[in-house]
C-alpha cells in the first residue's frame, strides 16, 4: 500500500510504518501526478484536495487531514467517489486554547497592564474557542460566547450577539471557520464596519483563518487606532501575509498556534485510528509512546501565584515571544513563513507540566492551574 504523506506530519512513521511504503511529500505543492498511484493519502490544511489533484488517483482508499479545519478539502467531491476522509476535530483545540490565553498574558504585561480583571469575547464557542474560555474562566475571567449556530442547535450555554459581545468585550478572541455562504458566514466577518466598531484599547486576537477579518481594512483601522492591540496568527494570503500589517500586530505568528507537539501527535493519531478503521485492522498502538519527554516535566510550586509568575511558568510550555521575534526575520518569503513552520517542533502543552509542592495541603493555585491544563 502506498501513504503519501505530508513531510511535516509528525508521527507517520512510528503509527503508518507498519501499514504500507511512505513518501513524504511538500504539501503546498503536491502534484497530481505525486498522488496518482496512492493508497492513502495524509495532508495538513496546506494541500488542496480537490478534483484536480485526484482524478487520476483511482486506487485512493483514504484521505485524512490532520486538521481541524477542513476549508482546504473538497468533502463532496470525496464523498461523490466513496473516498473516506477524516480530518481531526478537537486535535489541536488545547493548543489554540492556551496560544490566546498566553497571548493575553504577554500583552497584559508588555503594555503594563493586568488580564485579571477583563472581560473576554470568544466569537465561535467549539473546540478551538471553548478550549480559550476554559483558560480565561480558569483564571477567574468573565468570557461572552457568541455563536449563533451552537445557539440556533439548542447549546445550553449562554450567548450573546456579535454586537453584544463587541460592545462589552475588553479582548476579541476569534475561532470561527471560514465560511463564505450562509447566514453565518464569516470570510470577512471583520470588515471595516465591524473593526470601528471596537471599543477603545480592544485587544484583537485571531487564530482561526485570515479571511475571518478584512487585512486591508485592519491595516487601516490600526493604523488610525493604535489604541487597538492584535494578536495574529494567521493572515489572508498565507504564506504571503501584508507585510505592513504583520509591522501593525504586537505579536505576530506563522500559522502555528495549533502547534503544540500533543496536538500534532493527536492529529495524525486520529487518522491512523480512522484509517485502521477503514481498514477493518485493529489500532493498536498508542498515542502517549509518541510525546518526547519535556525538559520541565515537574515544578515545585509553594507561593501564592502573581500574574507574572504566571506567564513565566506558561512560557516554560511556550514563549510567544520567541516565535513573534523568530517570524518577524523570516516572514518576508513565502519559503521562510513555511520553513518556520516545519521547524516548529519544540511547543508543549500545559499538561506536560506536573506540579509539585512540600506544602503539607495542595496550594489554592494549584487547583486554577490544574484547571488550567498542569497535571
Ligand atoms: N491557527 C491554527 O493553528 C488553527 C486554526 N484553526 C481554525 O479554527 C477554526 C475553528 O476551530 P474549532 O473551534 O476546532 O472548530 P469547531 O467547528 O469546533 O468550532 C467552530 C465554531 O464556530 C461557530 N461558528 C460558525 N460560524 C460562526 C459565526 N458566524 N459566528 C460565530 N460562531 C460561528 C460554529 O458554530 C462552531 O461552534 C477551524 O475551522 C480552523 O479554521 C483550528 C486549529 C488550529
Ligand atoms: O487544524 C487546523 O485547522 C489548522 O489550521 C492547522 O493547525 C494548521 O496546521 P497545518 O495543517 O497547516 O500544519
Amino acid at each position: 500500500m502506498k501513504i503519501i504523506a505530508d513531510e511535516n506530519m509528525p508521527y507517520v512513521d512510528a503509527l503508518f510504518g507498519d501499514l504500507g511504503e511512505i513518501e513524504y511529500v511538500n504539501g503546498r505543492n503536491l502534484t497530481a501526478e505525486q498522488v496518482c498511484d496512492a493508497d492513502v493519502l495524509l495532508v495538513r490544511s496546506v494541500t488542496k484536495v480537490n478534483a484536480a489533484l485526484l482524478d487520476n488517483a483511482q486506487k485512493l482508499k483514504f484521505v485524512g487531514s490532520a486538521t481541524i479545519g477542513t476549508d482546504h478539502v473538497a468533502v463532496d467531491y470525496l464523498a461523490e467517489r466513496k473516498i473516506p476522509f477524516t480530518n481531526a476535530p478537537g486535535c489541536n483545540a488545547t493548543a489554540v486554547g492556551e496560544y490566546a490565553f498566553i497571548a493575553m498574558l504577554e500583552l497584559a504585561q508588555r503594555f503594563g497592564d493586568t488580564l485579571q480583571g477583563k472581560v473576554v469575547g470568544i466569537v465561535g464557542a467549539g473546540n478551538t474557542g471553548s478550549a480559550a474560555a476554559k483558560c480565561l474562566e480558569a483564571y477567574g475571567l468573565k468570557v461572552l460566547l457568541c455563536d449563533p449556530v451552537k445557539e440556533e442547535q439548542g447549546d445550553s450555554r449562554e450567548f450573546v450577539s456579535l454586537d453584544s459581545l463587541i460592545a462589552q468585550a475588553d479582548i476579541i478572541s476569534l475561532h470561527v471557520p471560514i465560511t463564505k455562504v450562509g447566514e453565518h458566514k464569516t470570510w470577512y466577518l471583520f470588515d471595516e464596519a465591524r473593526l470601528n466598531q471596537l471599543r477603545p484599547n480592544t485587544w484583537l486576537l485571531n487564530c482561526c483563518r485570515g479571511e475571518v477579518i478584512d487585512n486591508r481594512a485592519l491595516i487601516s483601522f490600526k493604523q488610525q487606532r493604535d489604541d487597538v492591540k492584535l494578536v495574529l496568527d494567521v493572515w489572508e494570503g498565507e504564506p504571503n501575509p501584508m507585510a505592513e500589517l504583520v509591522a501593525l500586530a504586537e505579536f505576530a505568528t506563522p500559522h502555528i498556534a495549533g502547534y503544540s507537539l500533543e496536538g500534532k501527535a493527536r492529529g495524525t493519531f486520529m487518522l491512523y485510528q480512522k484509517l485502521c478503521e477503514v481498514l477493518g485492522l485493529e489500532a493498536n498502538k498508542s498515542l502517549t509512546i509518541l510525546l518526547p519527554p519535556f525538559q520541565f516535566s515537574q515544578v515545585y510550586r509553594q507561593d501564592e501565584l502573581s500574574e507574572g509568575q504566571l506567564l513565566s511558568l506558561s512560557r516554560l510550555v511556550y514563549d510567544l515571544r520567541d516565535d513573534d521575534r523568530k517570524f518577524r526575520d523570516c516572514f518576508a518569503t513565502a519559503a521562510g513563513f513555511d520553513q518556520m513552520r516545519k521547524n516548529h517542533t519544540y511547543r508543549r502543552e500545559y499538561s506536560a507540566i506536573t506540579l509539585k509542592s512540600e506544602a503539607p495541603v495542595i496550594p489554592l493555585d494549584h487547583l486554577m492551574l490544574r484547571t488550567l491544563g498542569f497535571n
